[in-house]
């Protein structure tokens, strides 16, 4: 399947189902390389304890969710990151012109989940963050097995599909499912994101 044929298919899963994994999205190289930058800016300290909640009503709970973030934007120095960047911009565009979402801009930042942690079931979008549209992650897991733990539960109406952080694979979703990462055994690398109807800077505005 070329990848316009493949952005159909998304297009249909997403209003269909809600949600569409697309595998080997990025190449094995890249994965390799994203994981090693992530893993150095966690060393040095730059990667931040994830909270939920916006501004004035931001606050950490490790009974919620056990991440740690980094925000990546085009100020990055990384070449395959600012190349994801713009991959993910095309696909926001593509989006946009047959979908007709109103995307407007997209925020996303690395996540890295330490052995036995998870994030609790719940949506992206809320009152205090009514702009985000579609939620995409692409997961950075290696020789990922059954038993690590770390997959994603959506709950739909009547099912839940359960849906492996297979290294390469990005899923979308809509943001306004609820959803969970379930307890995951090993450390668990991502690139999270949202797809925004407003430009970033005004998210603050209703
Ligand atoms: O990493 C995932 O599978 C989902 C992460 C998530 O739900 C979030 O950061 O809001
Ligand atoms: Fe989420």
């Amino acid at each position: 399947m070329n990848s316009s044929e493949k952005l159909s298919l998304a297009i249909d899963q997403l209003s269909d189902a809600g949600y569409f994994i697309w595998d080997d999205f990025i190449p094995n190289e890249d994965v390799k390389e994203l994981v090693s930058i992530a893993d150095e800016a966690s060393n040095t300290g730059d990667f931040k304890k994830a909270g939920i909640g916006k501004q004035a009503l931001f606050q950490l709970d490790k009974s919620i969710r056990g991440d740690y973030i980094q925000w990546l934007d085009r100020n990055n120095e990384n070449a395959v990151v600012l190349k994801l960047l713009d991959e993910i911009e095309r696909l926001k565009t593509r989006l946009n012109e047959t979908c007709y979402l109103g995307l407007r801009d997209f925020e996303t930042h690395f996540a890295i989940y330490p052995e036995n942690t998870f994030y609790k079931r719940h949506v992206d979008r809320f009152q205090q963050n009514a702009h985000r549209v579609i939620s995409f992650v692409l997961y950075l897991n290696r020789n990922w097995q059954e038993g690590d733990g770390g997959e994603l539960a959506i709950y739909l109406d009547g099912k839940t599909e359960v849906i492996q952080p297979l290294a390469g694979r990005l899923l979308l979703f809509r943001s306004e499912l609820e959803h969970e990462v379930l307890m995951s055994y090993k450390k668990r690398y991502s690139i999270t994101g949202w797809m925004l109807d407003k430009d970033m800077s005004l998210t603050f505005l209703p």
